[in-house]
């Protein structure tokens, strides 16, 4: 970790909606990773992106190439999606959606099923040790995957949205995001969002891909990941602001994620900004933990500075956060209850 956050933002209770899982593995779980696979020789600074270095966003997915090397059958996913569970809820998260991508893998006999049994696996057994967190899982499609993976991985989603006992609830889309078109998933995305997954897609995470944002905008999806170049400023349109605006489309904002993957400048540049001030559903989340070095407390904190947030409205920011979950209405009861419930403890 670059700094450590300050004792509030670690006790502020949090909402963590956009993690993927093999972005957010730690520096202690890579370690016992590259101890169980010392001939694929890789070293820690090819899975992290430490503090005040930066890579472009191309370089950030092959650090995921990394990773994935690392965490290649269902052993290495249990560890990992158990290990995440803990930190975050170490962090003061209370509810956390995490998402992945599920992989085969030929040499190890690792299935697509198989994957996300495990991760399901992995929150049940955080759930059964009593560790005070809410976990559900979302699964993702790689766009770089093209349509007909996407439609699989829809159905996958579906079959495990009905036996899961509500972990899983809801697809992602993301990969990289100058690989693909849209277009091309909408199928897979509409058929998902008909059999009553939630939907959260990565959206204008760079440049020029507002025609595909329009477009995916129509579904329209329950949440968007970054929607860093949206809006008329940096190139976005007004029309698509008042889409977003209209369905009152949550954004899952990711500072540290979007300034060391160089899509925005600066802190004080970042987008959190624009739409803050519109009062529009803004969560603040961590996106890839583990490779941008950082946890939820420390986004928050760095929020709060660079936008001179108070202790309160950066409270108000983490309680709004629970109207943006995927999981049912009683949840979000339960989760206010709690929230309301510390809030004494913190402000003391
Ligand atoms: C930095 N911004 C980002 N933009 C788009 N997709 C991202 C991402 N960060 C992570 N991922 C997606 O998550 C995968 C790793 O976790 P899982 O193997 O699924 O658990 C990456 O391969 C990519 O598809
Ligand atoms: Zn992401």
């Amino acid at each position: 970790m670059d700094h450590e956050a300050d004792v509030f933002y670690r006790e502020l209770p949090k909402v963590e909606l956009h993690a993927h899982l093999n972005g957010s593995v730690s520096f202690q779980t890579i370690e016992k990773l590259l101890k169980r696979k010392p001939h694929l020789n890789i070293e820690h600074s090819m899975t992290a992106i430490g503090k005040g270095q930066r890579r472009t966003l191309d370089e950030c997915f092959q650090v995921f190439k990394v990773i994935h090397q690392l965490v290649d059958t269902e052993e290495d996913i249990l560890m990992v999606a158990i290990d995440v569970i803990k930190e975050f809820a170490a962090d003061g998260v209370k509810y956390l959606e995490l998402r992945s991508t599920p992989r085969a893998e030929k040499k190890t006999g690792l299935t697509k099923k198989g994957y996300i049994e495990t991760v399901i696996k992995a929150i049940q057994q955080c759930k059964n040790e009593g560790v005070d967190i809410d976990v559900r899982f979302l699964v993702a499609i790689d766009r770089r995957n093209g349509t007909e993976v996407a439609m699989e991985t829809v159905e996958l989603a579906e079959e495990f949205m009905l036996s899961s006992h509500g972990v899983v609830v809801g697809l992602d889309l993301s990969g990289d995001p100058t690989v693909g078109h849209g277009r091309d998933l909408l199928p897979a995305l509409q058929r998902a969002k008909n059999c009553g997954l939630k939907l959260s897609l990565h959206l204008s995470e760079v440049q020029s891909q507002l025609e595909e944002t329009d477009l995916l905008l129509n579904l329209p999806p329950d949440r968007i990941g970054h929607g860093t170049f949206m809006h008329p400023e940096v190139g976005g349109s007004q029309s698509v602001v008042d889409k977003v605006i209209k369905n009152n489309i949550p954004l899952e904002l990711c500072l540290t994620s979007n300034v060391k993957g160089q899509t925005v400048l600066n802190y004080s540049k970042h987008h959190f900004k624009y739409w803050y001030q519109l009062g529009h559903p803004s969560v603040i989340c961590t996106d890839d933990k583990g490779v941008f070095c950082t946890d939820l407390s420390q986004e928050y904190q760095l929020a709060a500075s660079t936008f001179g947030l108070s202790r309160e409205a950066v409270w108000t920011l983490s309680q709004q956060a629970i109207d943006c979950i995927f999981a049912p209405e009683a949840v979000k009861q339960q989760l206010r209850q709690k929230w309301t419930e510390l809030h004494s403890q913190l402000f003391k």
